[in-house]
């Protein structure tokens, strides 16, 4: 119901709209669709059609008005002649003063229309009301000389000679003609030359009164009514053409106005386009593209795909060719040019009017970049950016490869699990660069000890892992293989390294494991690899050591332990024991602190078993703080006690500990909170960890010497020591590893040793202490050589601070 309303609506609507078109172009028109129906659309679509068509009008007349103009010359000149014929032929028969009337009117005519017709006035299409002024000014011309003309009918009319107003009809009708021919754009002037010029001819052959005059006369009459609608028709047809001609115009420069559009659209693209016919050759691309082949669009232009360096595209192009859209991703290389790069290009064919195939239209996105970023991406996540080796991820997914492979193949594999011996050192002593550029070096070693199929990677820090493949199908035989590869890497790393300036020297620990088919799992292996690894350390590095059952329990306890031991602080498990010192005399002079860790279910744990893996986590730290805090705080009590006050007190710091950039200010911070002595606190250093950075370490003990601590040499004798920089250490004192104590008795060798240290110490003024003293056979030994400080199960096992105060007591010292 409501589509019949709007339909009656839209019919009225289209009505009105049609009678405004015809009847006032000028009228606005305000009609607005008043809803969403599709005859409101269609209404709305007919109103702006209609308004287009308004704005067309003055257009149509001004076209009209042309072609009217363009005429005129000719037809008034014609007339001119004409009129002149007639009033030369008619001279003998009509009355002179008639014929000179008609002569001077017809003069006046024709220079009116030749005023009309010569006007400079120009013409502005645009201008509507100058367009109508002008129109009427025609008509007014047009009429003047047709009743001019008419005139002619009635004023040169010789009623009684035959032939001449047979002349006289016949001009007249030619005239009649001519104008119908020469002014059928304006239907307005047209019909009115048609009338005003047959009309009193006609009148004046009926007044004639004869037969053939009245017939004459109809004829004439009729000949004018079929010569209005001749006029009609003709007058419709210009304007249609007219029409059809300001349409097609209009519709033209739409079509330009909407290519320059899309021309400007295509060039500044951020892609590339191209059109290429069925022959494969471009005949359009944009800028961009020309831009991503570093060539000109007039060079691309032309260019046959056929014949292109790099044909992987073709398919692609002929695919689109064969009507189907297809795509392309890879790499391009430019033919005429050195543009390469990477390319995503979709192409879709291209149809003519007929609906055919004329070829084919390609998108290129230029996708370099993206790709660079892609390969980025994927390296960081399965190459190690500083040697770039394989990571762990790449590595596991190789090794679960190299696992499918020795199942099928039914030969063996092996993991090498590669560890630097003391690296960590070379980090601290010579800095991060020199320990990446070792690493560089090791990568590339490593290299040259494989075969081309087998695999590095790196783990990450100083863990390397070799993935050997295609081994024996015997364990044996792939153990010995194996044993092979490691030796030569063991012998390759230990070459020395230049890293720029410093010749360094460096070990490989290496952890070797089999595989074959899928017997264990991928991490497993890794796992058993650095296990083995580890046994290689204990067993004192430098060396190859193949997996055992053994020893993944021991690290397994071993890791248990270290969880624990991160928990050992928090829950005050941590003890201090005092292993007293004494001088020649036995007269106690301070002691030992030394840790111990109390376990609640495996009992006291010695410092062997959790300091190394203390050092390894840095856990070390806040242990070594705790020692030291808890050792200041027992010397304090001791200094307020007159048997203990002048003893002093050694404790042991750890490399790490030492090395910490603020440890004097932590060492001075703990003197200073507990408010102790510090000449009564004695810090024990190992050879080696005043090696690993002899000048930083001198300043660091000068430092610590400011605030009036003391320095023991621990384990003297097991490391360099070397005359050299035991003078430049601050040191108060050397002390006498246990090792070469022990064998005093026995071994001529320690002897020597010992009397060589001993004497050593005496030049450089430095007291001597031997530890590990357990005979009054070594002690004399010792003291015979001078030694004259002691320390050893001799006078007393490391015991809990009430044990060692009881044994200060004077009746036992007695
Ligand atoms: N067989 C025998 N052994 C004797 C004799 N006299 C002393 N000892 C042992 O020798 C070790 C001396 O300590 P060290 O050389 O500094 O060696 C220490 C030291 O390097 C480290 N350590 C102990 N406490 C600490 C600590 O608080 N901090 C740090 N960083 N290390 C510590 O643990 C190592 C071992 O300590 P301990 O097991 O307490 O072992 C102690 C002690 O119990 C003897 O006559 N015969």
């Amino acid at each position: 119901m409501k589509d019949i309303q709007d339909g009656r609506a839209f019919a009225t609507k289209l009505k009105r709209c049609r009678w405004i078109l015809r009847h006032n172009p000028y009228e606005s028109i305000n009609l607005q669709p008043e809803s969403a129906s599709p005859f409101a659309q269609d209404f709305f679509d007919l109103r702006s059609e209609a308004i287009i068509k308004l704005k067309d009008k003055t257009a149509i007349q001004s076209a009209q008005l042309r072609q009217l103009l363009s005429v005129s010359k000719v037809s008034l000149i014609t007339s001119i002649s004409l009129a002149a014929i007639l009033a030369y032929i008619q001279r003998t028969v009509v009355p002179s003063s008639e014929l000179l009337v008609w002569c001077l009117l017809m003069v006046l005519a024709s220079l009116l229309r030749a005023a009309l017709v010569y006007s400079p006035q120009t013409l502005r299409l645009d201008d509507a009301a100058a367009v109508q002024a002008r129109l009427q000014k025609f008509r007014i011309g047009v009429v003047v000389a047709g009743a001019v003309w008419g005139s002619a009918g009635l004023l040169l009319f010789p009623a009684h000679h035959p032939q001449y107003v047979m002349f006289l009809i016949f001009t007249l009708a030619g005239m009649t003609a001519g104008g119908v021919i020469s002014f059928s754009a304006d239907l307005v002037s047209a019909v009115a030359f048609s009338v005003l010029l047959s009309l009193p001819v006609a009148i004046r052959l009926f007044v004639t009164g004869d037969h053939l005059s009245e017939a004459m006369g109809v004829a004439v009459l009729l000949y004018l009514g079929f010569m209005i609608a001749s006029i009609r028709r003709i007058n419709q047809n210009i304007c249609e053409n007219i029409i059809l001609r300001i349409e097609a115009a209009a519709r033209e420069g739409k079509v330009r106005e909407s290519e320059e559009r899309y021309r400007l659209l295509l060039s500044h693209l951020p892609v590339g386009i191209f059109h290429y016919n069925t022959d494969l050759v471009i005949t359009y691309c944009n800028d961009r593209l020309a831009e991503l082949l570093h060539n000109s669009v007039e060079h691309v232009i032309g260019l046959d795909m056929k014949l292109v360096k790099d044909q992987a595209i073709l398919p692609s192009l002929r695919k689109a060719l064969e009507g189907e859209r297809s795509n392309f991703e890879g790499h391009y290389l430019a033919t005429y040019s050195d543009a390469e790069g990477w390319a995503y290009i979709t192409c879709t064919p291209f149809h003519d009017h007929n609906g055919q195939i004329a070829g084919g239209i390609a998108i290129v996105q230029d996708i370099t970049e993206h790709k660079a970023a892609e390969e980025k991406i994927n390296n960081l996540a399965f190459y190690d950016p500083l040697t770039g080796l394989p990571n762990r991820r790449l590595l596991l997914d190789r090794l679960q490869h190299a696992l499918a492979s020795s199942a099928r193949s039914g030969r063996e594999g092996a993991l090498l699990f590669i560890d630097l011996d003391n690296f960590k050192a070379l980090n601290d002593t010579l800095g991060h660069d020199m320990g990446d550029l070792l690493l560089r070096q090791v990568a590339q070693r490593l290299a040259s000890c494989v075969r081309e199929g087998d695999s590095i990677a790196r783990l990450g820090g100083d863990e390397f892992v070799v993935m050997l493949e295609d081994l024996g199908g015997h364990d044996l035989e792939a153990a010995a293989q194996t044993e092979a590869v490691g030796e030569k890497i063991l012998a390759m790393l230990g070459l020395p390294y230049q890293l720029v300036a410093h010749e360094y020297r460096c070990t490989p620990s290496i952890g070797a494991t089999l595989f074959s088919g899928h017997e264990l799992a991928k991490e497993e292996l890794l796992k058993r690899a650095d296990i083995a690894m580890y046994q290689a350390k204990q067993a004192g590095r430098n060396t190859v050591r193949f997996f055992d059952q053994q020893m993944q329990d021991a690290v397994t306890a071993r890791v248990a332990l270290e969880g624990e031991l991160h928990k050992a602080l928090d829950r005050q498990q941590f003890r201090l024991h005092y292993q007293i010192q004494v001088d020649a005399s036995g007269r106690p002079l301070g002691a030992e602190a030394l840790i111990r860790w109390m376990h609640p279910e495996r009992g006291l744990v010695p410092p062997d078993q959790f300091i190394g893996m203390a050092e390894e986590t840095d856990l070390i730290l806040p242990i070594g703080q705790w020692v030291m805090d808890t050792a200041c705080a027992q010397l304090k009590t001791w200094q307020q006690h007159a048997p203990t006050r002048d003893l002093v007190l050694a404790v042991n710091v750890s490399a790490t500990q030492f090395h910490q950039l603020d440890f004097v200010f932590q060492v001075r911070a703990t003197v200073q909170r507990h408010a102790i002595d510090p000449k009564l606190l004695k810090l024990e250093l190992t050879e080696s960890m005043l090696l690993e950075n002899i000048e930083d370490t001198i300043r660091t003990m000068n430092a610590l010497k400011e605030i009036g601590v003391q320095f023991s040499l621990d384990d003297f004798g097991t490391g360099y020591s070397s005359l050299q920089y035991l003078k430049r250490l601050p040191l108060d004192q050397i002390k006498i590893d246990q090792s070469f104590v022990r064998d005093i008795a026995s071994d001529s060798n320690d002897r020597e040793i010992v009397g060589t240290i001993i004497a050593m110490a005496q030049n450089l003024y430095l007291d001597v202490i031997a530890e590990g003293v357990e005979t009054e056979e070594q002690r004399q030994f010792l003291q015979d050589n001078g030694c004259t400080h002691f320390q050893g199960y001799l006078f007393g096992k490391p015991v809990p601070v009430e044990q060692f105060e009881a044994m200060l007591q004077p009746d036992r010292a007695s």
